[in-house]
């Protein structure tokens, strides 16, 4: 079996490791073939980039690397966050595109390569994750690397028209050329992507997923939906029960039903929208009213990017007028916390609450989504509304499918979920349940790795 190499932007080491779908995913691929993780330590140094950290646990080793602070905020708060975040979620409106962003974007790409082409042997599998490390196959290459290297683009491959509205776009995506398997979340990204290499990146489409590229180079693309550990969430939800966090919870309800979203506070999420579409639930539906608690989870993300400085207090004046306005002296329909909770915690909370809000305005997948399938008791379960503009929307076929810009029908929706019969909530909830089961994130990196080692 070859070594697997996994490069991302964030390295979960142990001990340090921000709980999530990914690490859990990642860690067992590595254990099974044993191997290197590399990528930025998560610091910045005054002695400039490149200092490297190295830690061993069994067969893993962790590889990560310092960056300047103005190499971060080229790369990470600056390219990757300000145009290329933007524009991989349809906001064209938002993306802020500098020479010297994209500069300080492939100025760390190339330490990572510089950093990385070393340690590499002919027979390793690489794979490579996400929008911020696009280019560093092709650097790889052209240092001499020649063995199979994979990339998994984790957010959404938009309309080609919009990649082409980017300044030199064929300079960056055509870097996905270098690539052997690329990997997308969705058969619809995948289908975006071949009209950008047809349309604007000057390759062809064969068939089976093959691409060809401009100079002959074939390589794959192909749709992994990345999923969770459905049975350990399962298990990790029943046994949260008891813990003081998820009883005081419980107790502060005061019996009444519980509306849960965790998200972490980016405007690709929908939250204001959300909020929007929950007051108007409030004035809809005023038989129901007083009967729902809505508590939105939203740990503060990316807090050195104005955007999403500017979302925070949008936020906190929404849901201020809404309380205002709604809120009864012995209770408050909307509870907004800007806490990150450990997964267990979470799970605890997803069981507990009758209606999920996912309603991003473009996501990826949305592991929350699938989380909260998971984490249901199976003789009670929640119902999830869902935006139908999440990549999670094209599994979970069974849950409220919503679109997050409509206010009514998100309103309409939750309403339908806090009343729907016990029969049709178990019906809706085993139907997703099934298909989690099966397509679980063991599945999707085999299924990855295995269409990788036969690239
Ligand atoms: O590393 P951060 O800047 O703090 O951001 C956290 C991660 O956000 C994005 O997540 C995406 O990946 C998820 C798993 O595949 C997917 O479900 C979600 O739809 C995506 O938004 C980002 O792509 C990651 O690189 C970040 O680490
Ligand atoms: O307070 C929090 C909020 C979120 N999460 C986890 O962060 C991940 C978010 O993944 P998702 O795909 O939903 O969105 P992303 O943030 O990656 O865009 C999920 O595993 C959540 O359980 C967490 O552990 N604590």
């Amino acid at each position: 079996m070859s070594r697997l190499v996994v490069v991302s932007n964030r390295v979960a080491v142990p001990g340090e490791s921000r709980a999530g779908g990914l690490a859990v995913a990642l860690e067992a691929a590595l254990e099974e073939h044993g191997g290197l993780w590399f990528g930025w330590s998560g610091k910045t140094s005054r002695e400039g980039s490149g200092q490297l950290h190295e830690r061993r646990e069994g067969d893993i080793r962790y590889l990560t690397v310092d960056l300047s602070r103005t190499d971060l905020d080229a790369y990470y708060n600056g390219f990757a966050n300000r145009t290329l975040w933007p524009l991989l979620h349809f906001r064209l409106d938002l993306v802020d595109y500098d020479r010297k962003t994209r500069e300080g974007y492939a100025r760390v790409n190339a330490l990572f390569a510089e950093k990385l082409a070393p340690l590499l042997k002919d027979d390793d599998l690489v794979w490579i994750h996400d929008y911020h490390l696009i280019p560093l196959a092709s650097m790889l290459r052209e240092r001499g690397i020649g063995c199979r290297i994979g990339f998994f683009l984790h957010v959404p491959m938009p309309s080609s028209d919009l990649l082409a509205a980017m300044p030199n776009h064929s300079r960056l995506f055509s870097s996905l050329y270098a690539y052997d398997l690329v990997g997308f979340q969705t058969r619809r990204d995948v289908e975006r992507f071949q009209d950008y290499v047809r349309l604007f990146g000057g390759g062809k489409v064969l068939r089976d997923g093959m691409l060809q590229a401009p100079g002959g180079r074939r390589f794959r693309a192909a749709a992994f939906p990345i999923s969770i550990d459905t049975a350990g969430i399962a298990r990790q939800s029943a046994a949260a029960v008891n813990k003081t966090g998820i009883r005081g919870l419980r107790a502060s309800l005061d019996r009444r039903d519980l509306a849960i979203g965790v998200d972490r506070l980016d405007y690709s999420k929908g939250l204001p929208e959300r909020f929007h579409g929950f007051e108007r639930y409030l004035d809809r539906h005023r038989d129901q009213k007083g009967s729902l608690t809505y508590l939105q989870i939203a740990p503060v993300s990316r807090g050195d990017v104005s955007e999403y400085r500017k979302l925070r207090s949008e936020l906190e004046q929404i849901s201020g007028h809404i309380n205002g306005a709604h809120a009864q002296p012995d209770w408050t329909p909307l509870r907004y916390v800007n806490r990150n909770f450990a997964h267990g915690t979470l799970t605890g909370f997803y069981r507990m609450a009758r209606v999920g809000l996912v309603t991003p305005l473009r996501d990826g997948m949305n592991l929350v989504a699938k989380e909260f399938v998971a984490a249901q008791d199976p003789e009670d379960p929640g119902v999830l509304v869902l935006s139908l503009l999440a990549g999670a929307a094209y599994e979970l076929k069974e849950a409220l499918l919503v679109n997050p810009h409509d206010y009514d029908g998100v309103a309409d929706a939750i309403a339908i979920a806090a009343t729907m019969s016990l029969d049709k909530r178990k019906e809706r909830w085993h139907a997703m349940m099934k298909h989690l089961r099966k397509h679980d994130i063991g599945y999707w990196r085999r299924s990855y790795l295995e269409a990788l080692e036969t690239a």
